[in-house]
């Protein structure tokens, strides 16, 4: 054919498949999540989350170090609290100083300097009925006192010296109001504002809430995380999360939203976009691999390429130790 035709050549060569990708994974864009517990001395493994545990705090020196030594550079923190009693209709025990997150923040930042901080900021974990914020007599969420209570817990985190409070809520404007708290706490210059602004409500949460104990008591969270087909609306949260003061935007689920990490992407062009490989994903790769569709590391590597392309840089991901020993930088 004439020589337009032709792109086998472009492609010809290892290297210069490698070169075909705008951007590389590298260990700097992973950050790996923790389960932490108020049982100081547990490590248990989460059956729905292969590989993955929950771990008290006495635990998670030892099994950071390793990690840090093959080039770990960030973990974000959930807090699962399973003492009896803690977990009331405010979730009162998320910004509790001697809590598992708080504690973890000062343990970390004092034990391992280098690393960056990421505290998710929830109720869900916290609260007796399990959603992400306070509810109102009818059972949905009470925006306004949501967005009060979270952008407190947010606060609390970043002053125990968290270097980024990631809300994962949902809540509307909880951005706009942790900014402005981070401003009034005059800490606002040194903490990263990490949205979940584009967070998907569906099946993949599953593992997570087994290891966080957060599933919901009652209903669901399709009032407050997007529903899965809402692209526009996807889109009109990320510009609104961005106009309040967000310095990160994430997408949440990753390899079913690819779409929408390139909208993030061509919204916050100016900004890095987070995506989230939530723990349905991660699984549902581990039940594939087991299956024999797929060679484990391939597909984990397959799917992770699949969030760069779409336009993330940073990737939370429960893949994170595999990666770095599989990756060279
Ligand atoms: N704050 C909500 C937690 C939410 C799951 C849920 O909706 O219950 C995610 C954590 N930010 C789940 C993450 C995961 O599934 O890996
Ligand atoms: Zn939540």
């Amino acid at each position: 054919g004439d020589i337009s035709s032709q792109l086998h050549g472009g492609y010809s060569h290892p290297l210069a498949r490698t070169w075909q990708a705008e951007r590389q994974l590298t260990k700097s864009m992973l950050i790996l999540p923790l389960f932490i517990t108020d049982n100081d001395d547990e490590e248990t493994l989460i059956p729905s989350l292969p590989g993955q545990y929950r771990r008290g705090i006495n635990k998670i020196v030892p099994f950071l170090e390793p990690l840090i030594r093959k080039g770990l550079r960030s973990v974000i923190l959930f807090g699962v609290p399973l003492a009896p009693g803690v977990k009331d209709a405010l979730g009162t025990a998320a910004d509790d100083p001697k809590g598992p997150v708080m504690s973890t923040i000062r343990l970390l930042r004092q034990r391992f300097p280098q690393i960056f901080i990421v505290a998710d900021v929830c109720l869900c974990e916290y609260t007796s009925h399990g959603h992400c914020g306070i509810l109102r007599d009818d059972g949905g969420l009470n925006n306004e006192l949501s967005v009060d209570r979270i952008s407190d817990v947010a606060i609390a985190y970043a002053q125990a010296g968290c270097h980024c409070v990631a809300p994962s809520d949902m809540n509307d404007g909880r951005i706009r109001a942790i900014k402005l708290k981070l401003i009034e706490a005059g800490i606002a210059h040194k903490t990263v504002l990490m949205s979940y602004a584009a967070k998907f409500s569906g099946c993949l949460y599953g593992p997570f809430r087994d290891a966080a104990g957060s599933v919901p008591s009652f209903g669901d969270r399709k009032c407050y995380q997007l529903p899965p087909g809402g692209r526009g609306l996807a889109r009109r949260a990320i510009e609104r999360d961005i106009a309040e003061g967000a310095d990160i935007i994430m997408v949440k689920p990753a390899s079913q939203y690819l779409d929408i990490i390139s909208d993030a992407k061509d919204i916050g062009r100016n900004m890095p976009v987070a995506a989230y490989q939530v723990s349905g994903e991660f699984a549902m790769i581990h039940a594939g691999a087991k299956a024999g569709v797929f060679d484990l590391k391939t597909m984990a590597f397959e799917a992770t390429e699949g969030i760069l392309r779409a336009g993330a840089t940073i990737v939370v991901s429960y893949f994170t130790p595999d990666f770095l020993d599989w990756l060279e930088v």
